[in-house]
């Protein structure tokens, strides 16, 4: 098997969405990237992941998009992908799932709110939506889109990526990332149990109090370091 450790990086991550519930069937997709080698590993389209193997991962080209290795058709989600990774160049893992909650929350057109600290432990203010895509975008390059129309969000509101490690696509779902793959399985995992939460306190009293933003920056600051980034609670929800 060539590149054993950039497979077995992607092929673990897309394992953890199976363990932790977040993927049914074959719905959603992990990457990782070698930027060293410029190339990344996905898992391959439509493998159910009860079936999937390191060796499956198929392994691409980051500059040209082309398939380096592997045998199999690489995740519909790969251009996806490709985009995060050419404009988020801090990142090392990417992860697509169908999360029951998250995607609730960006089928409802709503960013997830700070509502407390659970939340703010992870990320540096709300989880964003990101900008619909245009009907000439999702009728000629969808996927490729939804990448490009993260990274545009992300640009447009100076948010840092590894403090916003994710974020929700309208009537589609959340797409998260981080240093590794592994830790953008974590945030795939953290941002559904936040979801749930938000969607839960909604029940709940139909109009919460976001989380004082002393008590959010303490929490989020407290897991990420002294001064680490917080901006404005609750805004554009
Ligand atoms: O979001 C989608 C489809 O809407 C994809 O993530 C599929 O859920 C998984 O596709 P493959 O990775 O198997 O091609």
């Amino acid at each position: 098997m060539k590149y054993p450790e950039l497979r077995q990086a992607a092929f673990e991550a897309n394992l953890m969405l199976k363990a932790e519930g977040l993927v049914v069937l074959t719905w959603g997709n992990a990457s990782a990237i070698d930027r060293d080698l410029g190339l990344f590993a996905i898992k391959p389209s439509g493998v159910d992941y009860r079936e999937l193997r390191a060796e499956d991962m198929v392994v691409l080209d980051l500059e040209t998009g082309t398939i380096a290795d592997g045998s199999k058709r690489p995740s519909s989600d790969t251009p996806t992908h490709r985009e995060l990774y050419r404009g988020f160049r801090t990142i090392g893992g990417i992860v697509h799932t169908h999360s029951i909650h998250a995607v609730a929350w960006a089928q409802a057109e709503r960013a997830i709110p700070v509502y407390g600290s659970t939340h703010a432990d992870h990320w540096a203010d709300q989880i964003p939506l990101v900008r619909p895509l245009t009907a000439k975008e999702i009728e000629e390059e969808y996927e490729k889109a939804t990448g490009t129309a993260i990274l545009e969000s992300f640009l447009e509101r100076g948010l840092d990526p590894l403090e916003h490690p994710g974020a929700l696509l309208p009537h589609h779902g959340p797409f998260t990332w981080g240093r590794t793959a592994m830790d953008a399985a974590r945030n795939a995992v953290a941002l559904e149990a936040v979801a749930q939460m938000a969607a839960l306190t909604e029940q709940i009293t139909p109009k919460p109090q976001s989380i004082p933003r002393p008590m959010a920056d303490k929490h989020y600051s407290r897991k990420h370091g002294p001064g680490a980034y917080y901006g404005q609670i609750g805004d554009k929800t």
